[in-house]
């Protein structure tokens, strides 16, 4: 039988499968995609938390519908997002490298070079749906300063692992990890 771990977040509970992602660790995967139930009740409590900002960002794909309800209920017209791929109608994009927990492998982030320019001299918070070892927020964090933009927060849903011990994130819950002994 499957193992899962039961998170509850915003007075919502979940029962998160939890799968393997290297050789000697498991998570439990936390896929807010789909999930509208979940980033309405999570949005609201991260905008309590958030000071004041003039722009979000976050990177594709999970972190696309937490930073659209937090723009929605903060009244901003726009957000941005940092992409994986570099697409033919990016104007002079920004690009950087990422590795995740659950993407061992390299991927690009990038930012389109446009909204590169509406970002410079901004405020800006940085979305994500969890941070684990930080280095998808570092790789936001690193073209939005490209950018010319102010990092004055990082937020997420979930804190995993060592990431709940930080004390420059927002968070809501922590989420352990799963080490194979
Ligand atoms: O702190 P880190 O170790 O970098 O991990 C956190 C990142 O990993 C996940 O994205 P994922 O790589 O699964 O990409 P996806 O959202 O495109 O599925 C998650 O949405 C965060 O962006």
């Amino acid at each position: 039988m499957e193992k899962t771990y039961k998170l509850e977040v915003a007075g919502v509970t979940r029962e998160l499968p939890i799968l393997p992602v290297a050789e000697d660790l498991s998570i439990a995967s936390f896929v807010i995609l789909g999930d509208a139930q979940i980033v309405a009740a999570a949005a609201p409590l991260l905008v309590e938390k958030l000071p004041e900002v003039d722009v979000l960002i976050t990177a594709e794909a999970k972190g696309i519908p937490l930073v659209y309800e937090i723009a929605r209920l903060l009244n901003l017209k726009k957000y941005y997002v940092a992409r994986k791929s570099i697409k033919p109608y990016m104007d002079q994009p920004l690009v950087n490298e990422v590795f995740s927990i659950t993407t061992q492998k390299k991927q690009v982030l990038c930012l389109d070079g446009a909204d590169a320019r509406e970002i410079k001299g901004k405020r800006v918070a940085i979305i994500d749906d969890v941070i684990s070892t930080g280095k998808s927020l570092k790789a936001i964090e690193d073209l939005v300063v490209q950018a010319g933009g102010e990092v004055v927060a990082r937020a997420a849903i979930l804190a995993e692992g060592d990431a709940a011990a930080r004390t420059d994130i927002l968070f809501l819950q922590e989420l352990p990890l799963f080490p194979h002994k």
